[in-house]
């Protein structure tokens, strides 16, 4: 049986992987799930995490999960929601399907997840939620209606499960603006994002590992945000 492990999903690429590898640096022992194979999975098993293949996109994915956790994990320290899909309205999907898609992993699966796996958090004196929001919620997106809203429901339930998971488990919320473009990005619209905060930089999956080292090395934060903007609220 694992004990004291730290969990995140969506950890295969990206900020995920990074955030993975440097919680294995800081000593800590990790689960991370994926749902698609990529190379960071061969990386993460050569440096000691325990990899789980989950697709959160129904409730079986959910269940399953679930299931594994309370089978092969003694204790949690913490539970990072990290997985999330980025789509817009005018993707080829109909946008009903993109409001259950965004929902589906942005809230159903951090409110369950987060309800199955209390027992295992409150094992240890100390644990810690942390739920990965977006600096967006704060403003709204005409070409991401369905993703805002979505992200909006997750930071709204870090004030609730602080409130109920007080004072063994602490819940916070992070919320980035931008972190790392994707590959598909343009010059152009690189330019155009990088000059929406005063710092006008992409500062790297690492500002999310710091943001979480920090929460974990709290004992006195909860139910709150750490906002990672560049100062896009002062622009
Ligand atoms: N990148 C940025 O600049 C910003 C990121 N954020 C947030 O930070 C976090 C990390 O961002 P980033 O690394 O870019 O994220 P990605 O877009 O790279 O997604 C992370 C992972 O989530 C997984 N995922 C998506 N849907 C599901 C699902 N239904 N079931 C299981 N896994 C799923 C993906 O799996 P698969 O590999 O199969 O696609 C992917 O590997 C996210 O929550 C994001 O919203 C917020 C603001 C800016
Ligand atoms: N799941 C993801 N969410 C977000 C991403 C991403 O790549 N995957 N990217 C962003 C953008 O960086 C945005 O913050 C600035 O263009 C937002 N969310």
């Amino acid at each position: 049986m694992l004990e004291n492990v730290v969990i995140i999903t969506g950890g295969a690429q990206r900020v995920g992987l990074c955030v993975a590898l440097d919680l294995i640096k800081a000593g800590y022992q990790v689960v991370v799930t994926y749902r698609t194979h990529r190379l960071g999975v061969e990386e993460l098993k050569q440096n000691g995490a325990t990899l789980i293949q989950t697709d959160f996109s129904n409730q079986d994915g959910i269940d399953n999960f679930i299931q594994w956790a309370n089978e092969n994990i003694q204790s949690i320290r913490g539970l990072i929601h990290n997985a999330s899909d980025w789509q817009g309205e005018s993707s080829t999907n109909c946008n009903n399907l993109i409001a259950e898609c965004m929902m589906q992993i942005h809230f159903h699966t951090p409110y369950q997840l987060n309800l199955a796996l209390t027992d295992l958090m409150k094992k240890l004196d100390m644990a810690d939620i942390i739920h990965i929001s977006d600096y967006v919620i704060e403003k709204g997106s005409d070409k991401h209606i369905a993703y805002s809203a979505s992200k909006a429901a997750m930071d709204n339930l870090t004030l609730s499960f602080a409130k109920l998971l007080a004072p063994s488990i602490k819940v916070n919320s992070i919320l980035p603006s931008l972190i790392v473009f994707n590959e598909h990005d343009t010059e152009s619209y690189k330019t155009k994002t990088l000059k929406k905060s005063v710092l006008g930089i992409e500062p790297g999956e690492a500002e999310i590992s710091n943001a979480i080292l920090f929460i974990l090395n709290s004992r006195y934060m909860t139910g709150r945000q750490l906002k990672l903007d560049g100062g896009r609220h002062i622009l």
